[in-house]
């Protein structure tokens, strides 16, 4: 820890400024963030007038009011803390004492000085322009002129009654009269503000897409309202491309140069983001040389990717921030902080079709699916149209299905070996399933592990991949070989792995398939909550963001009212569905359907890896009453054999998860954050 030195031959500022140790008092406060030996900055600063003490210390800026004592005893004016008077800045993570704000520079957006308050508040400029690095306000070198440093950051409205998911941008403006202090503060914070992070990276240049034709039409309204102006702020280069067609947006991923970006951003609804993701995978699967149609492996893609919701339902992007609010999406992509995203593929007998990242699901949303898009001019308000016509209509559709149920984990780990974390709501054998919040353990958890299998097993894997590209079967041309080319994964913290969880997940080749046969409502395989607007706990309440499973829900053909039960159950926030007696859930990595109800030539009616079906071959399968279709992010498919596996965090994507918290306390008081283990429960929402 190190102190700053003020520049010789100054004469102190009227402001009271000082540079000095931490005392002790102040020091015993510091929990520090970083292991890192990061330089401690401490002065004072005027913020609306009034005086204050302010603090970096690691990845955490600090602020302090002072107040005039009336006389030392020397007879000089001196300036203290307030006493205690206002409750810490929610957001806050230390211990620093109730009187002190806390921001932590993750949830800082940018900073720039300037001669003039209006000047530092300013967007920085974008990457590759002279003042883009370094100080902001001044020209690094030489004698500076800036006194006032703007800080602008994002805040979570966690006290919001409505929504406390969202995210808003809030700034700081600081002033100092000595322009020396405020070069000195903007250069330091804006070398921890870029520094690297493995969870975090803050993007520069983006590729954006914006569908101009999902939901009601205004994504490039939205874009221009809503995410242009914090694009801007965050100094971020945006390159826009609006999308003129149906898969342009693959098709521009598959065949241009990506490699100025450092991230591609999606304005649009799941069939957008799907369209990224599949355009990403399948572009890493063509550098590597892979066969697109039976790839022994499913690649990593380079990019990580921002998803902006503005589409119809938007359960991607709600399923991953808590919420469909566009600036929560946006602030988000600039913040930089990423997780890994589940990626489900879908195959049928012959070839890989495409990724799902949100719901596979045939029966009744595949009905509504079909349907819905003959109806696109009403807008959103076609899903309720053909909902209420699909489930009318629907007669229960056979089916048989394999699966390997997913082993608990508490079964073959010692209690003692799970790892804990303050921070974390989910558990992780949980004979109660949890729900996938901010740091969430189990997708911690899944993360390390497949980092450990990647490392402990990369040669074994090798030899496995050799094996399978020789010897193709039916089933293995998409076996598990992945992870022995999975780059490794950043790893939040240093995370104890449970003894004996690898070989648990090794195992699992070796279990029993699980095989159900029925009549169904509908069939789901679920890689996310699929929670949105409507449906604020998704029709698959307990799934994972990145834990490696998938929930399989069957949904059995009893009685129109218990169809009725059941979407009544995934609208509301209090039900769930696996207390349904004709509903049952399953974890999985993986399930295969067939309908044992149809001939050869039924399966594969789309017969290709085209992954979206003409428009004509669609309507004529969908009026089948036989049969139904698949609905992949909202997009049909046809084929009557498919088989959908999931990918452990396959794809990064800018998102801290919906976040965990107490309610808030009546009488204003704010509530501890992160919340810890016993109060994870409630959501400000909920009732
Ligand atoms: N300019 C365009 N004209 C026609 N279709 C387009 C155009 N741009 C994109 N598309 C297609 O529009 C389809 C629907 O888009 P998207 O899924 O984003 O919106 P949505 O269906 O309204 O929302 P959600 O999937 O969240 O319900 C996508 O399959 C996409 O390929």
């Amino acid at each position: 820890m190190t102190q700053t030195k003020q520049p010789a031959g100054r004469s102190s500022t009227s402001a009271g400024d000082f540079v000095a140790p931490i005392s002790s008092t102040s020091a015993s406060k510091f929990t520090p963030c970083s292991a890192s030996d990061h330089n401690v900055l401490l002065n004072n600063f005027q913020l609306k007038k009034k005086s204050y003490r302010v603090l970096l210390h690691g990845q955490q800026l600090v602020w302090e009011r002072l107040q005039k004592i009336k006389q030392s005893p020397q007879g000089n004016e001196a300036k203290a803390p307030l006493p205690p008077d206002s409750p810490a800045q929610p957001g806050g993570i230390c211990s620093y004492g109730p009187q002190s704000h806390v921001l932590h520079l993750d949830d800082v957006v940018s900073i720039r000085s300037g001669d003039t308050k209006a000047s530092s508040l300013k967007p920085p400029s974008p990457p590759g322009s002279e003042r883009s690095s370094g100080c902001s306000g001044d020209v690094a070198q030489g004698k500076p002129t800036s006194q006032y440093l703007t800080i602008n950051y994002a805040m979570r409205l966690s006290k919001s009654q409505t929504d406390c998911n969202r995210w808003e941008l809030r700034r700081l403006t600081f002033f100092n009269s000595d322009p020396y202090i405020v070069r000195q503060w903007d250069q330091e914070l804006q070398i921890r503000l870029h520094s690297s992070s493995p969870t975090r990276m803050r993007v520069r240049r983006l590729l954006v897409f914006i569908n101009p034709y999902g939901g009601r039409k205004a994504g490039a309204q939205t874009y221009e309202r809503h995410v242009r102006p914090i694009f801007q702020l965050a100094g971020v280069d945006a390159t826009c491309i609006t999308t003129q067609r149906a898969n342009q947006v693959k098709d521009i991923l598959l065949s241009h140069d990506l490699g100025v970006y450092d991230a591609v951003c999606c304005v649009g609804g799941d069939g957008t983001v799907a369209e990224v993701i599949n355009g990403l995978i399948f572009r890493q699967m063509r550098e590597l040389g892979l066969d697109e149609q039976r790839p022994p492996y499913i690649p990593r893609p380079a990019l990580p990717v921002g998803v902006i919701p503005a589409g119809s339902t938007d359960t991607i992007a709600y399923s991953m921030h808590g919420t469909a609010d566009v600036r929560t999406a946006a602030i988000h992509v600039i913040l930089g902080q990423h997780r890994g995203l589940d990626v489900c593929s879908v195959s049928n007998g012959q070839s890989l079709l495409r990724f799902c990242a949100s719901v596979l699901s045939y029966g009744y949303l595949g009905d509504v699916a079909a349907q819905s898009e003959n109806y696109r001019w009403m807008g959103p308000r076609r899903y309720e149209y053909s909902g209420v016509k699909a489930f009318l209509n629907n007669r229960g559709y056979d089916a048989e299905l394999r699966m390997l149920e997913e082993p608990d984990l508490l079964l073959t780990t010692p209690l003692e070996d799970i790892p804990q974390s303050p921070d974390s709501v989910c558990s992780l054998g949980e004979s109660v399933p949890s729900v996938c919040y901010a740091n969430c353990q189990r997708c911690s958890f899944a993360s390390s592990i497949q980092e450990q299998r990647s490392s402990l097993f990369i040669q074994e894997e090798s030899k496995e991949a050799e094996r399978n590209q020789q010897v193709e079967t039916e089933d293995s041309h998409l076996a598990a070989s992945e992870a022995a080319l999975l780059r490794p994964r950043p790893r939040p913290g240093n995370l104890r792995l449970p003894t004996g969880s690898i070989s648990s997940m090794r195992n699992l080749g070796n279990d029993q398939w699980k095989v159900v046969r029925g009549n169904f409502f509908m069939i789901c395989g679920a890689n996310i909550t699929c929670a949105c607007a409507r449906s604020p706990n998704g029709i698959s309440r307990y799934s994972h963001l990145g834990d490696g499973c998938l929930d399989l829900i069957l949904v059995k053909k009893t009685s129109l009212l218990n169809n009725v039960r059941f979407l009544l159950n995934t609208a509301g926030r209090s039900g769930d569905i696996r207390n349904l007696p004709f509903v049952e859930v399953y974890r999985t990595r993986e399930f295969r359907f067939r309908t044992f109800s149809a001939s050869e030539e039924d399966y594969s009616l789309a017969g290709s890896c085209q992954p979206i079906t003409p428009p004509e071959e669609m309507t004529a399968h969908s009026s089948s009453t036989e049969f139904s279709s698949w609905n992949c992010d909202g997009e049909v498919v046809t084929d009557l054999d498919i088989t959908m596996r999931s990918h452990c965090q396959l794809i990064e994507v800018f998102m801290r998860g919906p976040h965990s918290y107490s309610k808030p306390l009546k009488g204003g008081t704010t509530p501890t954050t992160p919340a810890s283990s016993s109060d994870n429960v409630y959501c400000c929402c909920k009732d």
